[in-house]
Formats: structure tokens, C-alpha cells, sequence
């Protein structure tokens, strides 16, 4: 069942009024189990980014994004974990912004920036953090590249991908952040190399499903200690760093 968690508080999402329902397997996350994409709506990145909204009017100032991604990057191993510092949105790129329609003045202005996406401190702070509990050796930054789905990449389109500043390519988060920028929220994001992208037509390397869970499941424990020593952080904090 999809939930929506705030302290203790656990709604349905089938409670929320328009809410949109998720229908991949395997997403689970700290504050939503169960997230949307692209592909499972209508492609226009409203619906699935509502959820943000949601948190906004809930009074959340930071949003943690967690996801899955494959990896053009040469020097991104399975099981890296790359705090994003920047993403492209190829579906902009044909006019697929969530913010696309009329502007919600309640939210934000019609043009926000996206230069300041993702929160220098708190990418700081999460490679101060990894250091300190021993995770550098599987630590990455870099830049993800969200695509529609729910294919993955040609070879020809992980190579163009990688030649274009992708490290990182995948089917989420970009139009969440952009969403929550656009409201104020402070954004911090992680990717998980769940495999390698293929970019030699000798190989025999297939991207799957599977292996995304696969590596998700043997990251979990880690990813879990990052997040969470990271947010004990802020609140002790504040919320500022
Ligand atoms: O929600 P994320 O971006 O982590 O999930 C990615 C995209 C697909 O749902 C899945 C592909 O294996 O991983
Ligand atoms: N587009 C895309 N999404 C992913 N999610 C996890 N791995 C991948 C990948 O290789 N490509």
C-alpha cells in the first residue's frame, strides 16, 4: 500500500485528493514509500511532482531525493553513490517541465532559477558525512540526466548522453526539484549506480530491472546511515548548514 509518512502522522495516498497513484515496484524512500514518473502519467510532470506541493504546504523547508540510475561515466562503478550536484531535463528540452501551464503564483514566480538546484551546504555536508562513516571510496558528484522511460538507453544514446556532461542517467527527481525549487525548498539528491550504462557495442552488458533492485538492496544499509546521520545533523542544527 502507498503511504504518505509525516512524523507520525501515515495518510493513504488514495486519501489525497488527485493524488497520483504509483505503480513501480521497488521505491521505497524516508518520508514517501512509493514514487511517480514520467511514464506512468500523461508525460506532463504535474501529477507526478504534486507530491512536492504536498510538502509545501505541509511546511517542509529540505527535500532528500533518493534514486536509481545508470552510469555513462567511466569512473562510476556499481554501487557509487553520487550526490547530484546538477541535472539536465532532456524532456525540457521538448518543452516536458512540470512547470509548464499557467504559473501558480502561490508557489513560486513564472521564471525561477535552477542555477542553485542542488544546496551547496548540503552536498557538502554529505560528503563531510560519508568521510566521516567511511564512505569515501564509494562516493561520487556529479551530473544526472533524467529521460522519459521506460526504456532504457540505446548504446548510441548513452554515448551522446555521456558526451553531453551526463554522469548520471535516469527516470525521476530533475522534476521534482524542480518543483520544489520553484516553491523554495532547499534540494538534496543522491543516485545510486544501479548499473553500468552500456556505451560498446561488443558487450554483452544488458541494463535490467532487476539488477537496479539488486543494487538497491546491497547500498540500503549505507544509504540509510548517510540519510539519516545527515538529517540528525540538520535538525541539530536547525536546519541551516
Ligand atoms: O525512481 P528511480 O528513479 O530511483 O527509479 C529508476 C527508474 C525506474 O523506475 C527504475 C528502473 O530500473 O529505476
Ligand atoms: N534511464 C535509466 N534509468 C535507470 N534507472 C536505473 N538504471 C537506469 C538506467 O540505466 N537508465
Amino acid at each position: 500500500m502507498d503511504v504518505f509518512l509525516l512524523n507520525d502522522v501515515c495518510l493513504k495516498y488514495a486519501d489525497i485528493p488527485n493524488f497520483p497513484r504509483s505503480t513501480v515496484h521497488g521505491h521505497p524512500c524516508v518520508c514517501m514509500q512509493g514514487r511517480f514518473h514520467l511514464v506512468t502519467t500523461c508525460a506532463c510532470g504535474f501529477q507526478i511532482t504534486l507530491p512536492m506541493r504536498v510538502f509545501k504546504l505541509l511546511g517542509v523547508e529540505t527535500v532528500f531525493l533518493t534514486n536509481a540510475a545508470g552510469g555513462p561515466q567511466p569512473g562510476l562503478q556499481v554501487g557509487d553513490v553520487m550526490v547530484i550536484k546538477d541535472h539536465i531535463n532532456m524532456p525540457g528540452f521538448a518543452g516536458n517541465n512540470p512547470l509548464a501551464g499557467p504559473n501558480d503564483e502561490r508557489f513560486g514566480v513564472r521564471f525561477p532559477c535552477m542555477s542553485d538546484a542542488y544546496d551547496r551546504e548540503l552536498r557538502q555536508l554529505a560528503l563531510d558525512v560519508a568521510a566521516e562513516l567511511g564512505y569515501c571510496e564509494f562516493m561520487q558528484e556529479g551530473v544526472y540526466c533524467v529521460l522519459g522511460g521506460p526504456s532504457f538507453e540505446t548504446i548510441a544514446e548513452c554515448r551522446m548522453l555521456h558526451s553531453l556532461g551526463a554522469d548520471a542517467v535516469g527516470m525521476s527527481t530533475a522534476h521534482e526539484v524542480i518543483v520544489a525549487r520553484h516553491a523554495g525548498m532547499r534540494c538534496f539528491a543522491l543516485s545510486l549506480i544501479s548499473n553500468r550504462a552500456v556505451m560498446d557495442y561488443d558487450s554483452q552488458e544488458k541494463a535490467n530491472h532487476e539488477e537496479v533492485l539488486e543494487t538497491g538492496r546491497q547500498r540500503a544499509e549505507q544509504l540509510e546511515k548517510l540519510v539519516s546521520t545527515m538529517v540528525a545533523r540538520l535538525e541539530r542544527n536547525n536546519n541551516s548548514f
